[in-house]
């Protein structure tokens, strides 16, 4: 069978398991189960019709004495690209807009508090390409850009945090940024978070487009909680999760674009780990289909030259701190995944498992600052 003809390991496994069987391998390998959420008839209606899979679970947490359950909604959006990477830029912009508009109209119908769309939702991944024309013309301010205005026209519609992962051009030097701009949901722009760390694998060749973020790990207070936003790549680096933990994140959204032969065993331990890890809930999204580009490219790896980059194999999902994660959405399809959480779970298991608690941090940071040195000598025993 070929990587794009498996829908997902879910359906399979449902459709090849006996039940009693299904419900203990379900739960060795997502962990307690997370009930279905009811969505509204409109919504499921909406979805069928415009043709994208819509799926709701919810993660519960124990009723406290002293703190109010903090029950808020996620949305997680995953899609192909619209129009063929010939196309006129701003029509292939405007297709994208107005095909997740739709989705994020279904969102809110499903009372979506904060919506995150994949990195670089407005464009093709044309870095593999490493031409700079035309690819470079997608690139969009995060404060004024056309993306960001649409997006906060949605944030004020639907009383929505909006997160939007656009290739920035910033106009002071004309720089380019892989940059997720934070929409609060009064439509102002929050701020921005850029990508730490830039692949150099495959056919990821972003170093060629733009330079390693410089905003660090910050964290963004909206009315629905603290969130911040780790780009693609910055999911393999456990320091990378784990500062945006130690600056209050509660949940941390990972848009990304990976294809399957390079990554796909990993996406689904590598957020969940860091939502243990680091006490939180984490959002990992990925792009859906494969992309042609008109001229053949190489990355120096001896492979043939080519002109698509593989399957994007979306299986977007949502992690909770205690280890427990919600099915994926399709390898597929377009979806929206839309997730309750009660963020007092986070606390509640750092109580338990006490990761922070425990972490010697101290010792860690000592020792670190000698490991980074160049005079670094590595403490090993030898006979
Ligand atoms: N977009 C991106 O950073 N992809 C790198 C490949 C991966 O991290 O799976």
């Amino acid at each position: 069978m070929s990587a794009c003809r498996l829908d997902s390991l879910e359906k399979c496994l449902e459709s090849h398991l006996p039940e009693p069987e299904l419900a203990e391998v379900r739960r060795i390998l997502f962990g307690k189960e997370t009930p279905k959420l009811d969505l509204p008839e409109c919504a499921i209606e909406a979805a069928n019709e415009q043709d994208f899979e819509l799926k709701g679970y919810m993660f519960d947490a124990k009723k406290e004495e002293l703190r109010p359950p903090r029950r808020i909604r996620v949305g997680l959006i995953q899609h192909h690209i619209v129009l063929a990477t010939e196309n006129h830029i701003l029509d292939q912009i405007n297709a994208m807009h107005s095909r997740v508009g739709e989705m994020v109209k279904v969102a809110a119908m499903c009372g979506v508090n904060i919506v995150c769309f994949q990195e670089t939702w407005t464009m093709p991944f044309a870095f593999c390409t490493r031409e700079k024309e035309p690819w470079t013309e997608f690139a969009e301010s995060a404060e004024v850009g056309n993306t960001t205005r649409f997006c906060q026209e949605l944030a004020k519609k639907y009383n929505m945090v909006v997160i939007s992962p656009i290739l920035e051009r910033e106009a002071l030097h004309n720089t380019l940024w892989n940059t997720a701009v934070v929409i609060s949901n009064s439509g102002n722009v929050l701020g921005k978070s850029r990508k730490n760390h830039i692949p150099r694998i495959g056919d990821f060749n972003e170093s060629t487009y733009y330079m390693e973020g410089d905003t660090g790990h910050t964290v963004f207070q909206t009315q629905f909680g603290k969130i911040a936003v780790n780009i693609c790549y910055g999911r393999h680096h456990p320091l990378n999760w784990f500062m945006y933990s130690m600056n209050g994140a509660e949940i941390i959204f990972n848009p990304s674009a990976t294809v399957g032969d390079l990554s796909e065993p990993m996406w689904p331990i590598e957020a969940r780990n860091a939502a243990i890890a680091n006490h939180c809930f984490t959002c990992a999204i990925n792009r859906v289909g494969t992309e042609n580009f008109q001229n053949e490219f190489t990355s120096g790896d001896g492979k043939k030259a080519h002109h698509d980059f593989g399957h994007f194999y979306g299986s977007s999902y949502v992690a909770a701190p205690d280890g427990s994660r919600t099915p994926g959405l399709s390898r597929t399809r377009d979806g929206l995944l839309v997730v309750e959480m009660d963020l007092n779970l986070n606390q509640q298991i750092s109580d338990k498992w006490s990761f922070k608690m425990t972490g010697r941090y101290p010792m860690y940071a000592e020792e670190l600052s000698k490991a980074v040195r160049h005079d670094f000598k590595p403490n090993i025993v030898k006979e």
